[in-house]
């Protein structure tokens, strides 16, 4: 007999098939995301279940007594209650270096745009204000090239952004983490920095951490009177990694002078979230690895670490915290 498993997001027939293969699987047929007792309810039966997001409590893992893994078709995990996981022996999966390429691309889409005021100047030739009247300087950005990036966290995504922009873009790159990249700095050129050093110097400010408890709201109002006037923040980590009330306040008293937002604290986030109504904003969906490529990608690597588990194999792709369980299942 197959092993069970619940799709609880929707995939490719491509996907759907190689799960096919190895297991008796049920998915999720309604619109958007899987509402939560609806999960609870699916996964009481099954060994593993393929997610992207949802969150995995002790309340939802009391009610799966089979369950095996967790397989997270993103990379971040912080949807993942891993002290609950590690109690019931469940393993969680995720889909790290796939998408790194595309992301950082993001990255960069919204550096530029924030920095060259595309939207806001799209809208401006599109809605006929562009005229005989209209004086070049209203329309100046701010250059990318050869100016200050600061990153922080230059994990799997942040090392490809700071590729793009010390070669392709010829800046000067400070970095901070935990734990210096001695590696990344002979390769790349870029520099560990402090915290308030990186944000002093820095003409772009570039989020790419995990969420936890440490980055929760690591850019408050001190960080934010710690940039310069005419600094960018670009986050394309997790909105909670900054005190969106401070970066309100911030961007209203031109403290800095835009941000370029892929993640918000509330997501969907609210058409009533002052942020929304800025210019100097440039917000999206949450669409850092959303290419047709990339997530086809992270389907099937979240598929191959579904199944692997269920059929008695090794998953490539555990979660740090998680991987004490792995001689459990192997
Ligand atoms: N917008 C989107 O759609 C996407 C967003 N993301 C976000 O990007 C994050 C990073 O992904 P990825 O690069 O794969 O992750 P990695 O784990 O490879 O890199 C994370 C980096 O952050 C550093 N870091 C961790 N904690 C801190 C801290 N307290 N202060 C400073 N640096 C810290 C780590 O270095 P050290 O341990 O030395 O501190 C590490 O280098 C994901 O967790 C996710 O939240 C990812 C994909 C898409
Ligand atoms: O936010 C996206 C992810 O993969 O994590």
């Amino acid at each position: 007999m197959k092993p069970k498993v619940y799709i609880a997001r929707p995939i490719s027939k491509r996907v759907e098939e190689y799960i096919g293969e190895h297991c008796d699987y049920k998915k999720w047929q309604g619109e958007g995301s899987i509402p939560l007792d609806v999960l609870m309810e699916e996964i009481k039966n099954v060994e593993g279940v393929l997610v992207q997001h949802a969150p995995i409590t002790n309340e939802l893992l009391e009610q799966a007594p089979h369950l095996k893994i967790v397989s997270n078709s993103a990379v971040s995990y912080d949807s993942f209650d891993l002290e609950a996981m590690k109690q019931y022996h469940v393993l969680g999966t995720h889909t790290p270096v796939v998408l790194d390429e595309t992301v950082a691309d993001l990255a960069f889409s919204l550096m530029l745009a924030t920095a060259r005021r595309v939207p806001e100047l799209n809208n401006f030739v599109k809605q006929g204000k562009w005229d005989t009247q209209t004086k070049s300087q209203q329309l100046f950005g701010v250059d990318v090239h050869h100016a200050t990036m600061g990153i922080i966290g230059v994990g799997r995504i942040g090392e490809k952004i700071a590729r793009r922009a010390k070669f392709g873009f010829e800046m000067d790159v400070l970095y901070n983490s935990r734990t210096p990249k001695l590696e990344l700095e002979e390769k790349y050129g870029i520099v560990y920095s402090e915290l308030e050093t990186l944000l002093k110097k820095s003409d772009f400010v570039v989020l790419i951490v995990p969420l936890t408890p440490e980055t929760h709201h690591l850019m408050g109002e001190k960080q934010f009177k710690q940039m310069k006037g005419n600094a960018i923040l670009i986050n394309c980590a997790r909105g909670a990694v900054v005190d969106e009330e401070a970066l309100i306040r911030a961007l209203e008293t031109g403290e800095i002078r835009g941000a370029g937002l892929d993640v918000f604290e509330q997501e969907l986030v609210s058409p009533e979230n002052p942020l929304l109504q800025m210019e100097q904003v440039v917000a999206l969906p949450h669409i850092g690895s959303a290419t047709e490529q990339t997530r086809a990608a992270m389907l099937m690597q979240a598929a191959e670490n579904l199944v692997a588990v269920v059929t008695g194999g090794v998953p490539q792709n555990v979660v740090k915290e998680l991987q004490g369980l792995l001689g459990k299942w192997a």
